[in-house]
């Protein structure tokens, strides 16, 4: 995993302009969460064009032929960037919303648990994956993410997000 000044994007400004885009409600929805609310960059087009793009000139050539977006706001940059980039778009759902057999990963959320579910089929054993959402708080998600595309034998997991709680610099990557 690694932030803006090690993926060659040290002192891009649009760096700069997507995390102040970002707004940020202390004590939402309880006591102690800094709450990183992305709808106020949905709301300024550049820097909202400039998040995906940033990920669409990093993946565009890397033969990835999933995109897979965490419900919901994983649902608000997946689909874009896996237009851009040649990949179909494989929605992680929480519980009950899929109306085919599904594989199921638990995990815990820093305020409850919940549970992601994939479409048995929607991705084949050795595709290479790109998993997009908006941030890491504890990780827990992004593990269950992770561990449902591992479930079909995967063979590249990229693991993207698009901002962070902390740091504030935002733009950080995993490949595992
Ligand atoms: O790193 P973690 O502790 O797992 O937290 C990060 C996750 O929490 C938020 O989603 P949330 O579950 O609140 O669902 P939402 O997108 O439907 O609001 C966020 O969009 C990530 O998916
Ligand atoms: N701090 C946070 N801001 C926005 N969404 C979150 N989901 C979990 N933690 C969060």
């Amino acid at each position: 995993m690694f932030a803006g000044d090690q993926n060659g994007l040290q002192g891009d400004p649009r760096l700069k302009a997507i995390s102040e885009a970002i707004r940020v409600v202390p004590h939402f929805p309880k006591p102690g969460i800094m709450f990183q609310d992305i709808t106020t960059l949905l709301l300024d087009h550049k820097a909202f064009k400039d998040a995906v793009d940033i990920f669409v000139d990093r993946y565009r050539d890397m033969d990835i032929s999933v995109v897979a977006g965490v419900e919901a706001r994983g649902f608000m940059f997946g689909p874009s960037i896996a237009l851009a980039i040649g990949a179909k778009f494989v929605p992680l759902r929480k519980p009950r919303k899929l109306p085919g057999e599904v594989i199921s990963e638990a995990y815990v959320l820093e305020y409850g648990t919940d549970c992601l579910e994939m479409h048995v089929g929607a991705v084949q054993p050795g595709e290479r994956a790109l998993v997009i959402d908006d941030l890491v708080a504890t990780g827990g998600t992004l593990c269950a993410a992770i561990r449902l595309l591992g479930t079909t034998q995967t063979k590249w997991k990229a693991v993207v997000y698009s901002c962070g709680a902390t740091p504030a610099d935002k733009l950080f990557c995993t490949f595992c």
